[in-house]
Formats: structure tokens, sequence, C-alpha cells
């Protein structure tokens, strides 16, 4: 009957259109996804919508997916309920040294604050990674609403030289602000830290001089180099007017966390909202805390690298240093307006 012989002619017609229908659809969902740009939309700023977009995104997601460079979302926490208006953007302002000066302590203060949006991390985009490009920068930041300010620390950006053109380029509107503290506890500090990685190296003394017994100072070994703010600062002003650059003091960062705060907020045209309430004197750290960190309520201290005990060095190598840095110091302060007072 002619039913039973076509049988197999209608099933192998049905199964091609059923095939032709299945391709057809995958080409149409694969062209939506390629041309609606898949499913990322924070990863990659809007100005990447070009023919190499998907590329970007894909090399982007290599890079954010590598353990040292993941985006530090952590901070999305106090925007919660609008992140979906935040982007990622480029900071508005940096902290950019002094190393050992309190900028962790000054990082996390500011995180406080409902208009600062802070990368935990440093990027360490102009001194070590700038070659990545700036795409790869702003896909670092945290997420922030409009009027909100982003911001990232890398305290080495103050002492590299090729720093200061860099962040001129991407922005001359930026906002600086350096965290100061005695050069010479600063140098003790930085030699703490050595010491705690490094046990086996010579001592502070030692390598405080060039030559001992002419009490020569080895200005070029880092501790000490980095303690030269006239001469860092006079790279920054070759691109910033003063009026953008904010120093912190770093000694009242501890004495008096509140007055400080209340004035980089100024600075950084922020309502003041971070004030003394926040803060308490932990005895057994030795220094200010505080009482209610970002996205938690309990009173929260920096940790066991923030405020370690320092070595005792001997007055005498003090008192060289006092002397050498002095000429050092009144330039700096003449070159900042502001005496920091130290001795
Ligand atoms: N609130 C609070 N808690 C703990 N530590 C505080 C605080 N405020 C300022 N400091 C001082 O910060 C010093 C570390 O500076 P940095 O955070 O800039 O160090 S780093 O460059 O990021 O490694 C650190 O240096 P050391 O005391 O030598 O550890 C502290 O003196």
């Amino acid at each position: 009957m002619a039913t039973f012989s076509n049988a197999p002619l209608d099933l192998r017609r049905l199964l091609q259109k059923l095939v032709i229908m299945f391709s057809f659809s995958i080409i149409c969902v694969s062209i939506l996804y390629f041309l609606l740009g898949c499913c990322e939309p924070d990863l990659v700023d809007s100005s990447q919508n070009s023919p190499l977009g998907w590329y970007n995104k894909t090399v982007l997601r290599e890079i954010l997916t590598a353990p040292d460079y993941v985006a530090d979302d952590s901070v999305d926490g106090n925007s919660s309920g609008k992140d979906w208006t935040a982007s990622r953007r480029l900071p508005d302002a940096l902290i950019i040294g002094v190393k050992k000066g309190g900028t962790r302590a000054l990082l996390e203060f500011l995180r406080l604050h409902p208009d600062v949006r802070a990368l935990g991390s440093e990027p360490h985009f102009f001194d070590r990674h700038y070659m990545r490009g700036l795409g790869w920068y702003r896909s670092m930041m945290p997420k922030a609403l409009n009027g909100q300010i982003v911001m990232e620390k890398t305290p080495r950006y103050f002492v590299s030289p090729e720093t200061p053109g860099r962040i001129h380029a991407m922005s001359r509107d930026i906002k600086l602000i350096v965290v100061v503290r005695d050069p010479i506890t600063r140098a003790i500090s930085d030699y703490t830290q050595i010491i705690s990685k490094t046990p086996d190296i010579p001592s502070f003394a030692s390598l405080t001089f060039k030559n001992r017994s002419t009490g020569q100072i080895d200005s070029l070994w880092s501790p000490l180099y980095i303690g030269l703010y006239a001469r860092h600062l006079e790279r920054w002003l070759a691109y910033f007017p003063l009026s953008q650059i904010h120093f912190v003091h770093g000694e009242r960062l501890i004495s008096d966390p509140a007055g400080e705060l209340g004035r980089v907020q100024d600075f950084l045209g922020l309502q003041r909202i971070i004030t003394d309430k926040h803060f308490y004197f932990n005895k057994t750290k030795g220094f200010p805390c505080l009482k209610k960190p970002e996205g938690s309520s309990k009173p929260h201290c920096l940790g066991k690298t923030k405020g370690r005990t320092h070595p005792k060095i001997d007055p005498e190598v003090i008192q060289k240093l006092r002397e050498f840095y002095q000429p050092h110091n009144l330039k700096f302060y003449q070159m900042a307006g502001m005496d920091f007072g130290w001795q």
C-alpha cells in the first residue's frame, strides 16, 4: 500500500526539517548572545562596544580570575540595593603614599563613608602594571554610584618616578592624598617589616651608614630614601598644583583619627560623616580601632602587621638621622605649606 511504502520518505523529510530548525535556532541564539554582549555588563565599560568587545571580555575574564588580581567586590556591600545602577569607574582620588605612613588605616577609616568606594587591595597599576591598560585598571575598581568617590591606595606611587606623569595622563583633576610620618620612625617601621620577612639581614644601624666611622648616611637605602619627602614631592608638583594634594599627618592619624578624617573628608568634598563616634582607643593594641567597621557590627582593629613593635635603635644612630633629615624636612614643610613638627 502507498501509505506504507512512503513512510520512510516522510520520516526522513520530517527529520531534515527538524535538523534545519534546530540549526537555525542555534544560529539565532548565538547571534543574539554575541550582539547583546553576553552576560557580564559590569566587567567591561560601555566604551568597549566595539567588535573587539568580546575579545576584551575574554582577556579580562582571564586576568580577573588570576589569583592575585581578583577585583575587590567585598566593598560592594555599602551600596546594597542600589548596585544595579552602579558601574566600575576610574578613581577620583588616590592615596599615593607613603609606605608605612598609615595608609591602610586611612583607607579602612574612609571606607566607613557611604560615598566612598575603595579598592581593598593595592593594584600597583601606575608603577607595575601600567602596560595592562586603563581598561584593566578600571575593571579592578569596585562598582560605584554616581556621586560616590572611587579610590585606591598604593603607597609606592609616591616614590615611583614615572607615576605622576602617568596619573596626570589619566586625570589632571584627580585628588591625591599622602600620609606622611616622621621619616625616622617610618624607616624603622619599614625595617621592622623587612626583618619580619628576612630575619637574617644586617642591623638597622649598619644599613643606615655607608661608613659608620665617618657617619656618612646611605640615603639610597630604600627605608631612608623613601623619607626624602621633599625630593619626591618635587616630581608631583611638576604635574599637579599643591591644592590637589592633601597631606595627612601620620602621627595625628593615631592620636586624633577623627580630626584627620575630618580634613580628608573636606578635601574630598564629602560630608563629614566619619567622626569621633566611629573610633575607640584599644589599649592592648595601642592604636585607634573602629567601633563598627564597614559591613560589620563588631569592633575592629587593623591586623597584626599594622602597629608592630619596633626594634630598639641606638640613640646615637637616631641623632645622626635627625641631623640628616632636618634640611629635607624643612624643605618639605615649605613645599607642603605645613609644619609637621618632626624634630
Ligand atoms: N589605627 C591604626 N592601627 C594600626 N596601625 C596604624 C593605625 N594608624 C596608623 N597606623 C600606622 O600604620 C603603619 C602602617 O602603615 P601603612 O598601612 O601605610 O603600611 S603599608 O605601607 O601599607 O605597609 C603602622 O606602622 P607600624 O607601627 O610600624 O606597624 C602604624 O604605625
